[in-house]
């Protein structure tokens, strides 16, 4: 099967964009996998798939996966780019845009600096919502934050890293660093998504306060591993700041491949997020009905 398809990206976070406005394309998680290789497919951290809205007052409903095929509730610079998308392929003049996605509707607006800035809904810190399975594992609280200690093991020795825990509709883990470039980003990644308290993985944020306004960010994905920047996770990363009384309500985002500014008035407030979003090109790939992917090419879990 042939199937069209748009490449963009949003601070380096790339995104295979497909439309199911018209026709569904029935695609298996070894479909998402393979469009989102780097060597086989196309290469993507996640696959955006626009479909009709099933609900009233909604324009549209999308579908994320991640490069691992596996699907999630979530994607912040996805939303970004979904706006772009929709605009530009004439399925809607509106400024303003309101999206089912897997966890709820998100209210996207398109400024005419050509930027985009979404209501991501207000952050949760219940286990369930995560979800998150502590066990005996301890913690202490930092003003409104819980930070909880984790165990992890790697080369025979057992460190303890200090996680404050966030869900934006889906789950993240954000440890605070002194040197965000030089920290062991995919090693600490890999261990804390292997957790049994994670049952679902997490995307694991490794964040440096550069002053109450600006901070540098990198982070470990679920389904994707380390990716350029990740809206989800900045606007985490930027609660988890405040809730520890380091951080503004407005901050200034530094991911590896570009800004993001997200402003957060605490409690029950929605977390909003501006940033670019860019169509790459546009193109078809032939899909095979059994994609085949060596082992060696699987992104991390
Ligand atoms: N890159 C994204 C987040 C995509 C989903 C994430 N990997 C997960 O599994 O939850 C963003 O910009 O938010």
């Amino acid at each position: 099967m042939r199937i069209p398809f748009t490449k963009m990206q949003g601070a380096g976070n790339d995104f295979v964009v497909l439309d199911e406005t018209r026709a569904s394309y029935h695609l298996r998680p070894e479909h998402y996998r393979f469009l989102g290789d780097r060597r086989y497919g196309v290469g993507a951290d996640q696959i955006l798939t626009v479909r009709p809205a099933t609900q009233p007052g909604v324009d549209f409903a999308y579908v994320i996966h991640n490069a691992d095929g596996g699907e999630v509730e979530q994607c912040g610079n996805g939303a970004r780019c979904f706006v772009r998308f929709v605009q530009e392929q004439g399925m809607t003049e509106k400024a303003r845009i309101r999206v089912q996605v897997q966890h709820g509707v998100i209210e996207l607006e398109a400024l005419p600096d050509g930027s985009v800035t979404v209501d991501m809904g207000a952050p949760r810190f219940d286990h369930a919502a995560l979800p998150f399975v502590p066990g005996s594992l301890m913690h202490r609280t930092v003003g409104q934050a819980e930070l909880w200690q984790l165990p992890l093991s790697a080369g025979g020795r057992t460190d303890t890293v200090e996680v404050a825990l966030v869900s934006m509709g889906n789950p993240h883990a954000v440890l605070l660093v002194d040197d965000v470039m030089n920290a062991p980003v995919e090693a600490v990644g890999r261990a804390v998504q292997a957790l049994p308290a994670f049952p679902s993985s997490v995307n694991v944020g490794f964040l440096q306060v550069l002053d109450r306004g600006h901070v540098r960010l990198r982070v470990y994905e679920r389904g994707a591993g380390e990716t350029l920047a990740c809206g989800t996770g900045a606007c985490a990363a930027v609660v988890a700041g405040i809730r520890q009384g380091l951080l503004d309500p407005s901050v200034q985002v530094d991911a590896l491949g570009g800004t993001l500014r997200i402003d957060w008035q605490g409690a029950e407030s929605p977390v909003l997020m501006s940033g670019p979003a860019t169509t790459v090109y546009h193109g078809e790939i032939d899909l095979p009905e059994h994609p085949w992917l060596p082992e060696v090419s699987k992104v991390a879990a």
